[in-house]
C-alpha cells in the first residue's frame, strides 16, 4: 500500500514539476488527492465492460478479447488518474512545471474518462502492433449529445483523435496531434456503438500520417472518415 501511495505521490509531484528529494516548503503540500483512499489505492481500468455497455458492445468486446489470446492483438488499459509510462515520460521531458497550478493537481484526470458509467465516453481500444493499427469500440452516452438524438461532432472528434493518437503512439511513442481532418458523413445516434478502425499510413521522420473510418457495428453505415498528422515530440524542443 505504502509503495503504491508513494508512487502515486511521486507522479503527482512530477506533475507539479517537483523532483524526488527536492527541498519542500512546509506549506506547499498539495491537498490530499481524491484518488487515494485511506486503505488502498484503487486504479480502475476504464476500458473494461460495465453495466452501461450494450449487448452489441459486449459482444464485440468479447470477440476482440478472443483475438488477444494469441498475442496478435492487445487491449489497451485506460485510467482516469494513473499515469502510463508514456504520460510519465511526457511529464518528465515536456511539461513545464509552472504550467500546472499545484492546487489543481488533485483534479487532473483524463478528459474522456471524466463521466459516470454510461453517460459519456465508453470505449476500449485494441491494438495490433505488427499491423500498426487499432480498433476502438465506442459507445457515446447521453451527456455527449449535440443535435437532439445524435452525438456531438466534437465528441466524435475527441474519440477519433484518441483512436488515431493511440495508433500513432505504437511506433511514435510520445506524439501530439498536429492536424486532424474529419468528414462527417452520417450523424451518430446517441448511445449507439461505433467501430473506429485506425491505421498508420506513412512514417516520415517525426511525422506520422494516419487515417481512420467510423462505422456501425454491422459495417453498413459509414459515419465518418478522418486523417491525422501526429508529430513525435523532440525532447530537445520546448512545447511552449
Ligand atoms: C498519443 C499519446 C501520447 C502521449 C501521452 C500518453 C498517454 C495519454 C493516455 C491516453 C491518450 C490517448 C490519446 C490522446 C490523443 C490526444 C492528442 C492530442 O489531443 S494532442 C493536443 C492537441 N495538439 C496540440 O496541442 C499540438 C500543438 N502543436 C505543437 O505543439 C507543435 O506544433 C508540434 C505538433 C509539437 C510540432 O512541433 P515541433 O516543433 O516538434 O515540430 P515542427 O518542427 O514544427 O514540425 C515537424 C514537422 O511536421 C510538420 N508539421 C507540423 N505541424 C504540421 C501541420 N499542422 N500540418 C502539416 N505539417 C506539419 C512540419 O512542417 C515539419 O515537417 P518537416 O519540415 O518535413 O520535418
Amino acid at each position: 500500500m505504502l509503495r503504491s501511495c508513494t508512487a502515486g505521490l511521486r507522479s503527482l509531484w512530477a506533475l507539479c514539476g517537483r523532483r524526488e528529494g527536492a527541498p519542500r516548503l512546509s506549506t506547499d503540500l498539495p491537498p490530499a488527492p481524491r484518488l487515494f483512499s485511506t486503505e488502498k489505492v484503487i486504479h480502475k481500468d476504464w476500458s473494461l465492460p460495465n453495466p452501461s455497455w450494450s449487448k452489441d458492445f459486449k459482444l464485440l468486446f468479447d470477440q476482440f478479447m478472443k483475438k488477444c489470446e494469441d498475442g496478435s492483438w492487445e487491449r489497451l488499459p485506460s485510467y482516469k488518474h494513473r499515469s502510463t509510462q508514456k504520460s510519465e515520460d511526457f511529464k518528465t521531458y515536456f511539461l513545464e512545471p509552472k504550467l500546472v497550478k499545484e492546487e489543481r493537481v488533485s483534479q487532473v484526470q483524463l478528459f474522456t474518462r471524466g463521466f459516470e458509467d454510461g453517460l459519456g465516453f465508453e470505449y476500449v481500444i485494441f491494438s495490433n502492433n505488427d499491423e500498426k493499427r487499432t480498433v476502438c469500440l465506442f459507445q457515446g452516452g447521453p451527456y455527449l449529445q449535440g443535435i437532439p438524438g445524435f452525438l456531438h461532432g466534437g465528441a466524435m472528434a475527441t474519440m477519433i483523435d484518441t483512436a488515431l493518437g493511440s495508433c500513432a503512439a505504437i511506433p511514435g511513442g510520445i506524439v501530439m496531434t498536429a492536424n486532424l481532418n474529419i468528414n462527417f458523413k452520417r450523424p451518430v445516434p446517441i448511445c449507439s456503438v461505433v467501430v473506429i478502425n485506425s491505421q498508420l499510413d506513412k512514417l516520415e521522420g517525426r511525422k506520422l500520417f494516419l487515417s481512420c473510418n467510423v462505422r456501425s457495428v454491422d459495417e453498413k453505415t459509414l459515419y465518418s472518415e478522418a486523417t491525422g498528422l501526429f508529430i513525435k515530440l523532440d525532447p530537445e524542443k520546448s512545447l511552449t
